[in-house]
């Protein structure tokens, strides 16, 4: 990095280049730098900004935090948003009519007040999000509880007609100053997705700035009303985008958020759910424990859905989630929550411990904490569940495939990441790639039409590498579409992970896939000598051979489908410096703190004992 020069008597902080849609602007006589994300304006004191040793200004954030990476992450949250407002209205709507038809007659009961079953039953005006009178359109709101420049809030009202109300919440005074200003600057200098019927003005004032920690703010919609200060009502969304590790908001955040409504959270701490360097602390902030393996971040963004849903499971209300990704540096989920004693009966089944051969071969077993079985009624009609404890273990201490020693992750959720309608309602609402909001777009299809390749397989966690499959053979890799063909041709079902490029998910059995190994190796002969002794290759070659498998490398059996022209399924470090940033008012060179992202150095040095 050259050497800096500066324009403000603060020390540096890391640098990063400032966003294409940048310019100066003087607001009260005061100037600032503006940067344009989506249809929202940011501003950050010119003061604090920073020259390079070529005199190329470098973005500092005047004490407030701004990534301009997580643009993609802020992207497919409207997005997501919108999408999933589509399916609560859709929802709502479907049950307002069941209700009415099945409502007494009008003379006995009101169009609008209790039905038969004692619910409410509302006009289809009342549930129209799109109507053209925005006044009278359902209530959608959102918090945006970690906001720190407000940005996401100001994009929320500004891009999405639908919301009624934005709080954008900070504990920081200076992040508060921040969003009152932004708020100001965009009512004027903004134009709205809708600027016919909501322009930017009305659209932005929907923004209610709030000072305060989040979690008193999420706990206070549940307290009775307290002298004159209306009590606050449940959020439709709540997005959480901490510094790190959200697990400290999700108590809170499971209250504060409607039935049937969306958490969209976001945790930077890789380092903590994505490797074993810090395992103690992953068990205290996930109630799991991590693992040591090329789908770590799978395991990452499991450990997460696990930590929301057991904080859930305590209300009587269930998770549903809609989308799970793990994105650069950091993961992001989008989970309904539900009221529903019974399904959360099944947390326990959707719970599951895994078995990792971290030191041998890489394969891994589960085991699901709890029993859930399908009983038919006394009666011969219809089922019921009878929960019960599962046996234990599953597999013993050592591989059956290598004989090393196994470790444990979890306990992790075993249930899908993702929800196909959710999914396919989302890639359908895709703007083409052209638009002028969304700069994040052939990345973002990518990514759904990957999470979508993998529903199908969704029973099937995790995923193999077959590069890693071939060192601990020591052979030449299989081309990826000869080992999907191999495994396609045996009737097994195979997908890509979004979580890593190359990666091969399957429904095949471990055995299954050493003996695709074994057949390999017999057409790509290796020297003999080529493994030692008692290594995990040599223990999983030394197996007798399967005879019953006839495998065949079929590249057309296991051809991918075409996919779309432009679009990104991987990206591969998004800028010069990209990562989660330093906290916004860091000192000199001060990184992210280590347990904010992922170390490999640290992954090295701790080794699971
Ligand atoms: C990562 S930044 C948020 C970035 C922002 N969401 C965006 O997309 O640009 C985290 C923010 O959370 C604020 N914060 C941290 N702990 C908090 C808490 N307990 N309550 C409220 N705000 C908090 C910090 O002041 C900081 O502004
Ligand atoms: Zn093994």
């Amino acid at each position: 990095m050259g050497k800096r020069t500066r324009t403000s008597t603060q020390d540096p902080l890391p640098s990063k280049p400032l966003p294409a849609h940048s310019s100066d602007v003087t607001v009260d006589g005061k100037e600032f730098v503006a940067i344009k994300e989506g249809l929202a304006t940011v501003l950050f004191p010119k003061t604090s900004v920073w020259l390079d040793k070529h005199g190329k200004e470098i973005e500092e954030r005047g004490g407030v935090f701004y990534n301009p990476i997580q643009q993609f992450n802020r992207d497919l949250s409207v997005l997501a948003i919108k999408t999933f407002s589509e399916i609560y209205f859709s929802e709502k709507k479907a049950r307002s009519h069941r209700k009415k038809n099945v409502q007494k007659p009008q003379s006995v009961a009101s169009t609008v007040g209790e039905g038969p079953e004692g619910a409410t039953s509302v006009p289809d005006e009342e549930l129209d999000a799109t109507s053209p009178n925005h006044a009278s359109r359902p209530k959608f709101t959102i918090l945006d509880a970690l906001s720190a420049t407000g940005l996401r809030a100001l994009r929320y009202t500004l891009e999405l007609p639908m919301v009624t109300s934005a709080t954008a919440n900070d504990m920081d005074p200076s992040a508060v100053d921040s969003i009152r200003r932004n708020i100001e600057y965009n009512k004027r200098h903004s134009v709205s997705a809708d600027p016919q019927e909501l322009p930017a003005l009305e659209a932005v004032s929907r923004i209610k700035p709030s000072l305060g920690n989040a979690q008193h703010h999420m706990y206070s919609v549940l307290s009775p009303i307290q002298g004159d200060s209306p009590r606050l009502a449940k959020y439709e969304v709540i997005d959480l985008d901490p510094y790190g590790s959200a697990a400290p908001f999700l108590d809170a955040a499971v209250q504060a958020v409607t039935d049937g409504g969306l958490l969209c959270i976001t945790c930077t701490d890789a380092g903590v759910w994505a490797s074993t360097g810090y395992s103690e602390k992953c068990f205290s902030l996930y109630g799991g424990l991590p693992v040591k393996a090329e789908w770590s971040h799978e395991a990452g963004l499991r450990l997460i859905l696990h930590s929301i849903a057991t904080s859930a499971a305590k209300y009587g209300v269930y998770i549903e989630p809609l989308l799970s990704l793990s994105i650069d540096f950091y993961a992001r989920v989008w989970v309904r929550i539900r009221h529903g004693p019974a399904e959360v009966k099944k947390l326990a089944s959707s719970t599951m411990i895994v078995y990792n051969c971290d030191e041998g071969c890489g394969s891994w077993e589960l085991q699901r904490l709890g029993k859930a079985k399908e009983n038919i009624n006394k009666s011969g009609k219809g089922t019921f569940l009878k929960f019960g404890l599962a046996r234990a273990p599953t597999v013993g201490e050592h591989c059956p495939h290598c004989g090393s020693t196994m470790h444990l992750g979890g306990p992790m959720w075993a249930g899908p990441l993702h929800s196909t309608a959710f999914v396919e309602q989302f890639i359908s609402i895709l703007p083409p790639a052209d638009n002028p909001i969304y700069g994040t777009i052939p990345r973002i299809t990518g990514m759904l039409h990957t999470a979508l390749q993998e529903i199908p397989l969704e029973d099937s966690p995790f995923f193999h590498i077959p590069n890693r499959l071939s060192k601990i053979v020591h052979s030449e890799a299989p081309p990826n579409a000869a080992l999907r063909g191999a495994l396609v041709g045996l009737g097994y079902k195979v997908a890509r992970s979004h979580c890593k490029p190359n990666s091969i998910k399957t429904n095949a059995p471990h055995h299954v896939v050493w003996e695709v190994m074994k057949r390999w190796i017999e057409q790509k002969p290796r020297k003999d000598d080529a493994l030692k002794f008692s290594t995990p290759g040599f223990k999983i070659l030394q197996k007798p051979k399967d005879e019953n498998l006839t495998i065949a490398f079929d590249k057309e059996l296991g051809k991918e489908e075409d996919k779309a022209a432009g679009v990104v399924r991987y990206q591969v470090n998004p800028t010069a410096n990209w990562g989660p940033m330093a906290r916004a008012g860091a000192s000199a060179n001060q990184r992210p703190h280590p347990l904010e992202q992922e170390s490999s150095e640290n992954i090295k040095k701790r080794k699971v004992v």
